[in-house]
């Protein structure tokens, strides 16, 4: 957190260095302080065994820092357990030292339906929000951005990015445990936006987007992806109460809907990329996982179907530009 503000200057974080400041005070203070599972998270964290790896790989689906070789055994089971401590892991796929870290996500497909067709990120200043344990961030990276920030306010998540870039050490990279309405009014700051798994998670959709709006430069990209419903109606469903047994969603439109949420949020050069059904092959147990996943989110008499009776996740990805 505090390299952020080391690097201010550079990162031409000028007019918003001491509001950042302060929320990262406060975050502070939060994490040593009052909650029980970061302390242990903190304590987890201090026992992680000193090594360097010789090589970080951020261009391939499994985000791979360092080698087997690069620690030795019994370290490597001190880093086995700390890593498990982290669970649930959901996103990934990553290789420490070797231990591979197969994820609820292989997020590798979500990037790679993606890639293609956003601005290339080579010396822009990218946020992430709801950026998990950074595998995007990583990826992203890759690409020779000159900032990669995300934003992850449930700790275990911001723990395990913490975990994974104490040994990667990305230079472009960084991430804070906020929320994105926390962050200070960055107004124009930032090249590109991404907004990936968040917005079903808000209940004023369109003023989260009106203010991802405003923290793009004029000409700037966001990146959207969400979850929708079939159709071509102009509409959009909110659950009653649970959708695959999350109790946190509110709106879920069509494409066409999204489409004008964009449009009346102020976007222009809307364009949806791709619509994808949400599989196994995609969402899955495994060891790093120790909740329901998909396949319990599912009518079993009916995969097509949530287990509420709504439309089975499918999630669409749209590219939009502020126009200024
Ligand atoms: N207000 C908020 N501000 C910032 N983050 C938030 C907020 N509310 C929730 N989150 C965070 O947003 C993430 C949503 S997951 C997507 C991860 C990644 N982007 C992905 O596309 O795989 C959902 C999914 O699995 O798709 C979680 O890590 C939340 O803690």
């Amino acid at each position: 957190m505090e390299r952020l503000l080391e690097h201010a200057e550079r990162l031409g974080l000028g007019p918003w260095a001491g509001e950042l400041a302060a929320l990262i005070a406060r975050k502070q203070r939060y994490i040593a302080g009052v909650d029980a599972k970061a302390r242990r998270y903190l304590d987890t964290f201090a026992s992680l065994p000193e090594g360097a790896p010789a090589s970080v790989e951020l261009a391939s689906d499994r985000v791979r820092i360092g080698d087997p070789g690069d620690l030795d055994p019994a370290s490597r089971e001190t880093l086995r357990a700390a890593l498990g401590d982290y669970r649930p892991w959901r996103k990934g796929p990553f290789a420490l030292f070797g231990i591979e870290l197969d994820a609820e996500w292989d997020s590798s497909l979500k990037w790679n339906r993606l890639r293609e067709h956003i601005a290339p990120l080579a010396g822009r200043r990218v946020l992430d929000i709801g950026s998990s344990n950074g595998y995007y961030l990583f990826r992203m990276a890759a690409a020779d951005p000159a900032l990669a920030l995300g934003i992850e306010p449930y700790l275990t998540n911001w723990f395990q990015f913490r975990l994974l870039q104490h040994y990667a050490r990305v230079p472009q990279v960084y991430g804070l445990p906020v929320r994105f309405e926390e962050l200070p009014d960055m107004a124009g700051y930032f090249d590109t936006v991404f907004s990936m798994g968040v917005l079903y998670h808000r209940r004023a959709p369109l003023e989260t987007l009106a203010a991802m709006r405003r923290m793009l430069r004029r000409g700037g990209e966001l990146v959207l992806e969400t979850l929708v419903i079939p159709g071509e109606g102009e509409l959009a469903l909110c659950p009653a109460e649970r959708y695959a047994k999350m109790n946190n969603v509110y709106f879920l439109p069509s494409v066409p809907c999204l489409e004008i949420w964009l449009r009346r949020a102020g976007f222009t050069a809307i364009r949806c990329v791709d619509v994808s059904r949400t599989t196994g092959a995609e969402q899955r147990k495994t060891e790093w996982v120790n909740t329901e996943t998909l396949e319990d989110f599912l009518d079993p008499r009916d995969p097509e179907m949530t287990i509420e009776g709504y439309p089975a996740p499918r999630r669409a990805l749209l590219i939009a530009r502020n126009p200024g």
